[in-house]
């Protein structure tokens, strides 16, 4: 994916000279660079007053698709990042009404629909996008991102002029200065809500366009979201056609995303998400050439046999012929690129997860590809994490039902619930009976346990704040934040029972987990941290579309082999069926575990320093805790001493809660040095 930047004056200011405003923009593209290292370019207006800057990671037409972009009567300018599938039918369509392209770039298409459809351009775009669009005559400025978030968007709003871009350092280039935002960091609102940790950056919502205007407006609103049917609705198809469907619909999706000018691969990691689209990529390129051969890389742990799933991504990539390549995640290598993970990420970091992304599109890079397909977005869309059993059995499925699949009675579903409901997971270990009554919800939020999930995963530790941020922000809420992401209609669904509690649950886990970490720190930033595109085919929104309407069974299946044998789930049950031919039995029936790489299982030499211990050690020290003035250096020292004396290793590649929250401390550091922030004063 390229790299965007936009300036919009406001006309309650005066503009730069035009000659000033282009370096403004080369200096935000070249805090950018790494998004599109193959090309800049840049476009001012004739007033001065926008500019727009792309940073070009060249993909699709790599010699003539140079942005930014221009209409044939310059009118319309905008500058692309990501990629439009369906370019060649879309070009085609538009040939035959009149409409007249300069380059063969996916993006262009965003210039020619614009002009035929205006904001009802987003309809037509399949894919991960985000664009600024300047209307000369209108004199207005039209921003939008994909439906997932894949690609990511952030505005603000400094000395009078708006400002776009794919990420928050790029401001820097125009003269905006940080600032923490202690409201949003005590309540978590990068993670929770579209807040960040910097003051007045807001991410652009996923599905969500903008609309800014030359008196300094922005109006912002949503083109798209993800909706389930009435847990009575029944579809009018039989499973077998529904599974064919999955298929199908995932074919294409793995086709759309196999177009390339440029060499691609896949992420695979064993597990069914990549292992099915590794299988499916493969027999496609296999239709255009029977030598065609796969490549993928994985990244293998090699300090924790436990939890490493290399052995099972080689019998996978062996199954289809693929090459592969593994990445070793030493806690040490992990370490190595931690600083560099939290300054892409420009959030805080409190796994390896994001680091481990790094390494593995480090690696991708340098063997020369530009393109890999990922398995992200599956477990959002069919059900594939743990915690989801217990939404799932909460409500009855009369749908489901209704299609004449055994299912659980009332009785049998709380029972099974009693066996999932606790150590529902590795990713959520305390979620369960044991976390949920620390929330002490004053009205009924959602009805799903992702929710109190995602709760857990916000909560700050208060005592690490200063007892100032405490009296000015009135601690830790994490209910409101968690509230804060979730648009009305869905508390309501929820609650009113108009969505299967299932539902309620993927939709809460699509809009926080997956797009503000898995997407973000882990997805987009961690791969174009090394000029890598990565694409989800999970995420094509036609896809998405037909799986949310499916009944809830189809997707955690209940089975068990006669009357008297116990319940058991099956996650993802579609999905397994639909790809059952371009798996391995293995992979068919493997459970879930999560991407996480771990630390080292133990100190290797006794008295000696881990690498993570050693580097907090180094980073966190008084005078850098005390310059963020948020955190106090009291309760930070002491967790730093226990968890540089006596570490533990908690299962499933978890890091010691101590070194969470030091990870976090360490993060403030990062974006404070490199994001030049002054303290927090009151
Ligand atoms: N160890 C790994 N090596 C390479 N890629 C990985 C690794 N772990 C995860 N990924 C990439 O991230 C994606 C998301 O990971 P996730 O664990 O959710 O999926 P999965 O392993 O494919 O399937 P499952 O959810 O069934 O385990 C994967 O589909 C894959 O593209
Ligand atoms: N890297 C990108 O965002 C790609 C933009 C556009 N699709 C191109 O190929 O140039």
């Amino acid at each position: 994916m390229c790299g965007l930047i936009s300036a919009f004056y406001s006309d309650s200011v005066d503009p730069p000279s035009a000659h000033h405003l282009r370096n403004k923009l080369n200096a935000s593209l070249e805090l950018v660079k790494h998004r599109g290292p193959d090309s800049y370019g840049i476009y001012v207006s004739p007033d001065a007053r926008v500019g727009l800057g792309h940073a070009r990671l060249s993909i699709i037409d790599v010699l003539t698709g140079k942005q930014p972009l221009s209409d044939e009567d310059e009118l319309v300018h905008c500058v692309v990042t990501g990629e439009i599938y369906d370019n060649d039918r879309l070009r085609a369509e538009l040939h035959s009404q009149g409409y007249s392209f300069k380059t063969h770039s996916d993006s262009e298409l965003v210039v020619q629909l614009y002009k035929r459809d205006r904001f009802n351009l987003l309809l037509n775009l399949r894919g991960e996008f985000a664009f600024v669009l300047y209307d000369l005559k209108r004199r207005f400025l039209f921003a939008a991102r994909d439906r997932f978030g894949i690609k990511p968007l952030y505005y603000t709003t400094f000395k009078g002029c708006i400002m776009f871009a794919s990420e928050m350092k790029a401001f820097m280039g125009l003269g905006w200065q940080a600032e923490w935002d202690i409201d949003s960091i005590v309540h978590s609102g990068d993670f929770g809500g579209e807040r960040t940790v910097f003051k007045g950056v807001q991410k652009l919502p996923p599905g969500y366009l903008a609309i800014c205007r030359a008196t300094g407006q922005i109006e912002t609103r949503s083109y798209w979201d993800i909706s389930f049917p009435a847990p009575t609705v029944v579809p009018g198809a039989t499973m077998d056609d529904m599974i064919s469907t999955v298929r199908d619909l995932l074919v294409e999706s793995v086709r759309l995303r196999l177009r390339s000018d440029v060499p691609l691969a896949v992420y695979l990691s064993g597990g069914i998400d990549s292992s099915a689209v590794a299988g499916i990529a493969t027999q496609l390129l296999r239709e255009q050439d029977p030598a065609a051969k796969l490549t993928t890389f994985t990244l293998a742990y090699v300090d924790d046999p436990t939890t490493d799933e290399s052995p099972l991504a080689a019998r996978a990539a062996a199954h289809i012929g693929a090459d592969i390549h593994m990445v070793s995640a030493t806690e040490a290598a992990l370490v190595d690129v931690l600083e560099q993970s939290i300054w892409h990420s420009e959030q805080p970091n409190v796994t390896f997860h994001a680091a481990g992304k790094m390494l593995l599109s480090k690696a991708v890079h340098e063997a020369g590809y530009k393109v890999v397909l990922s398995g992200e977005g599956s477990d959002e869309i069919f059900g594939g994490y743990p915690f989801f059993a217990l939404d799932y059995l909460r409500d009855a499925d009369p749908a489901g039902e209704a299609l004449g699949i055994l299912l659980p009675s009332e009785a049998e579903r709380l029972a099974i619930s009693a066996k999932y409901g606790v150590g529902a997971g590795p990713l959520f270990a305390s979620v369960g009976e044991k976390a949920a009554p620390k929330f002490n919800a004053p009205r009924p939020l959602l009805r799903t346990t992702s929710h109190v999930a995602i709760m857990s995963l916000l909560a700050k530790n208060t005592d690490t704040f200063l007892s100032e941020v405490l009296e000015h922000t009135g601690g830790s809420d994490v209910v409101r934040c968690a509230e804060e992401g979730i648009e009305p209609i869905v508390r309501h669904n929820s609650v009113m029972g108009k969505w299967h509690s299932l539902n309620v649950s993927l939709y809460v886990i699509t809009k926080t987990l997956l797009g503000r970490m898995i997407l973000s720190t882990a997805g987009d930033r961690a791969d174009m941290a090394n000029s890598l595109e990565s694409r989800p085919p999970f995420l094509d929104h036609h896809l998405v579309e037909y799986v949310q309407n499916l009944p809830p069974s189809l997707k955690i299946m209940p089975v068990r082999e006669n009357e008297s044998s116990e319940w058991t789930l099956v996650e993802k049950w579609i999905l397994r069926e639909a790809a059952k031919p371009f798996i391995t039995e293995e992979v068919y029936h493997r459970k879930k575990v999560h991407f996480n790489p771990p630390p080292s299982g133990s100190p290797a030499v006794p008295n000696t320093l881990l690498p993570l211990q050693k580097h907090l050690k180094a980073r966190i020290t008084q005078e850098k805790v005390e310059h963020l003035g948020f955190i106090g250096w009291s309760g930070i020292k002491d967790q730093l001493e226990e968890y540089l004396e006596s570490p533990t290793f908690p299962p499933h590649g978890g890091l010691d809660p101590r070194a969470r929250i030091l990870m976090i401390v360490l993060s403030y550091i990062v974006l404070q040095e490199r994001f030049h922030v002054p303290p927090l004063r009151f």
